[in-house]
């Protein structure tokens, strides 16, 4: 089953509870958080207070992708405040391993995430460790980019791995640019949780666009 992830950062941030919601009833599966910090991105978001703030207005799982630097100093905070997931990029802990397990000691699933210009071969190492490898699919700090398409190769290349350990459980998650037009090449290649940002809240109707991106995957 393919499950779309919303991301928020997309969304009218003054009526963030209301925005979820709605997604929520148009049938998203989860709800991605993007959290950036200004340095390991040039963009600041949110941080645990908002996390805290949009847990009572839904029931689907809060998939938090941490787009910040030092992100074990900040596990517990947002564990804390309700996350379901918790993403960190490979690229910003020194200390992959333990940052997983850190993850998980806090009862969370434990994702990690990969730029365009990183090498798969970073995870190879902990693939037996984690819930989830989200593979970007643009340059992480904006919504509203182009997708990449040399990185469908890479989300075919984790899948393959994936499959050869028998790991059949863990997610592969693509995040960027993800519309019903590249929505079939990633998950063709293995992707089962699709991030939209604005394929969903820069649409009127968010149902529709949601449909949109799941008919495309069905049928495609
Ligand atoms: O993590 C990020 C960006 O860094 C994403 O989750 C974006 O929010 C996706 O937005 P679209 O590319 O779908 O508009
Ligand atoms: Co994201």
């Amino acid at each position: 089953m393919i499950k779309i992830a919303p991301s928020i950062l997309s969304a009218d941030f003054a009526q963030l509870g209301q925005e979820i919601s709605i997604v929520e009833a148009a049938g998203a599966d989860w709800i991605h958080v993007d959290v950036m910090d200004g340095h390991f991105v040039p963009n600041i978001t949110l941080g645990p207070p908002i996390v805290s703030a949009i847990k009572p207005h839904t029931s689907l799982p809060l998939d938090v992708h941490l787009m910040i630097d030092k992100p074990e100093q900040y596990i517990a905070d947002f564990a804390k405040a309700g996350a379901d997931m918790i993403t960190v990029h490979a690229e910003a802990c020194i200390h992959l391993h333990r940052v997983i397990h850190l993850i998980k000691e806090h009862g969370v699933q434990a994702g990690i995430a990969i730029n365009p210009g990183t090498s798969a071969a970073v995870i190879q190492e902990v693939l037996e460790d984690i819930d989830m490898v989200l593979i970007m699919t643009v340059n992480p700090g904006f919504g509203g980019q182009a997708f990449i398409p040399r990185t469908v190769q890479k989300v075919r290349q984790v899948r393959q791995w994936l499959n050869e350990a028998s790991l059949f459980d863990v997610h592969i998650e693509v995040d960027g640019g993800i519309t019903s037009e590249t929505a079939p090449l990633v998950v063709e290649a293995g992707a089962d949780v699709l991030v939209a940002g604005s394929a969903v809240f820069g649409q009127k109707d968010r149902e529709a666009a949601i449909q949109a991106i799941r008919s495309s995957v069905q049928n495609g």
